[in-house]
């Protein structure tokens, strides 16, 4: 197992290249289960949890490659098992995301139940009854859903809470329905407006995308086409906090700024300097950081998955901050260690009280998801001494290159046998 040591205390300066989203290359590559032949992808980035949907994809017949400009190019022709094991969905909760395309296109899909992880229960509810209210038959045996449905048919879909997933994924069945489907109270993530792009070009008729209520007409069938994902918003935000938590100043190239207005806005509110032009953006903290409160919300409001990096920054803050969890009910697993390197954050239910202290200081810490993980390399950025992050194998899984990309712009940061 690998592990970062980051010696902190080093404003970063310079260049970032922004790379393709994880959560809108992951859903885009199960739409390609919807029709048969060669989906291509350009600017998914490399990283384990995309190796791992190529290898669900493998495992239902699909053939996947890059080419030599790094296009990944899926072929769809010879899919005949529609099935999701254990194995893979235990490793990456977004593989039930080829629930939806394997009971439009096969009319039957065998998925294993993802369980629940480290930020929460996240149950899978919301997914199931949108296929039942398409007609789908669904059974839980084994650990496993089963779905059946000769043909899907059109109807309204209220979700109870907002889902990205559950609305990427009955999108993709509806493209393939009978009739109208409406979905309500839909994700607006930018995600589900990059998959519903691609889809359009594949030949599905959606409407309403990027606002609570999507409509799908659904049509016969589907072609195959070629997309280019959209910038990695999460990763944006990671690298303007990281230069915002050191003091320094980063010019992050190829992002989308629209995609990430609540954060920034919250960033200018901290007392940093934030410039946006076209896909460029740059991010100043020269007059150190001021405390304030974030609540984490669907969007466009604060993104859950940059919750945990915010609060590495507030931790150095002026004053106190009061951050408010508001999707997972259980995405705090960071505060414990963000304290072992000297952050002050008491817990009071779904709110953290981050009181400000002048400095962090190093110390062996260990991460058990993602954005948790990227938390903690920021805090050790900015720690003085030498940071030892384990487990960076959740890094790995969102993160492309993060050591190296890092380290082009000044930080001390290299990778460890444990
Ligand atoms: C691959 C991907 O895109 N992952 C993102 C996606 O996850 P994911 O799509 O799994 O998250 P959801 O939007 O579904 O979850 C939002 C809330 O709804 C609840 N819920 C969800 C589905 C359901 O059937 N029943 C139910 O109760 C969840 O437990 C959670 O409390 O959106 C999250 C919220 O922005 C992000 O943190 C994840 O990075
Ligand atoms: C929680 C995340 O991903 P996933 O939904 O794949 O677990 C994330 O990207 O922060």
């Amino acid at each position: 197992m690998d592990k970062l040591v980051i010696e902190g205390g080093r404003p970063l300066e310079g260049e970032v290249v922004i790379s393709g989203a994880k959560n809108s290359a992951l859903p885009l590559m199960a739409a390609s289960l919807l029709a048969p032949g060669r989906h291509r992808y350009q600017n998914v980035p490399e990283l384990r949890d995309i190796r791992t949907m190529e290898r669900l994809l493998a495992h239902m017949g699909a053939d996947s490659g890059r080419e030599n400009d790094g296009m990944l190019v899926i072929d769809t022709s010879r899919v005949h098992l529609p099935e999701a094991p254990y194995e893979l969905v235990k490793t990456m909760r977004a593989s039930v995301l080829v629930l939806g395309p394997l009971v439009a296109r096969f009319g039957r899909a065998r998925v294993s139940l993802p369980g629940g992880c480290a930020i929460g229960a996240r149950p899978i509810n919301l997914h199931i009854k949108g296929l039942e209210r398409l007609g789908a038959v669904v059974e839980l045996d084994q650990g496993y859903v089963t779905a059946s449905a000769e043909k899907l048919r059109g109807t309204t879909v209220t979700f109870d809470v907002v889902t990205v997933t559950g609305t990427e994924n009955l999108m993709m069945a509806a493209s393939l329905a009978e009739g109208r489907t409406i979905l309500e109270n839909a994700a607006r993530e930018p995600e589900v407006a990059d998959l519903a792009a691609y889809l359009t070009s594949m030949g599905a008729r959606i409407q309403g995308v990027g606002t609570p209520e999507i409509v799908i007409d659904g049509v016969s069938e589907l072609r195959p086409g070629t997309h280019t994902v959209i910038p990695d918003r999460i990763e944006t935000g990671t690298y303007a906090l990281a230069a915002a938590i050191t003091g320094g100043r980063l010019k992050i190239r190829r992002c989308r700024p629209d995609h990430l207005e609540t954060v920034l806005r919250k960033l200018e509110a901290a007392g940093v300097t934030v410039q946006k032009a076209g896909d460029t953006l740059e991010v100043e903290a020269a007059n150190g950081i001021k405390s304030v409160d974030v609540k984490t919300w669907p969007y466009p409001g604060f993104p859950t998955d940059m919750q945990a990096q915010f609060m590495a920054l507030m931790t150095l803050g002026r004053g106190t901050s009061v951050i408010t969890e508001q999707i997972f009910e259980n995405r705090f697993m960071h505060v414990s260690e963000l304290r072992r390197l000297g952050a002050d954050i008491g817990l009071d239910g779904r709110s953290a009280v981050v009181r400000g202290v002048p400095r962090l200081s190093a110390a062996p810490v260990m991460a058990t998801d993602l954005r948790a993980s990227a938390s903690l390399v920021l805090a050790g950025l900015a720690a003085t001494g030498a940071t030892h992050v384990s487990r960076i194998y959740h890094l790995d899984r969102g993160y492309e290159r993060l050591d190296q990309k890092l380290r082009q712009v000044g930080a001390k940061i290299r990778r460890e046998k444990e």
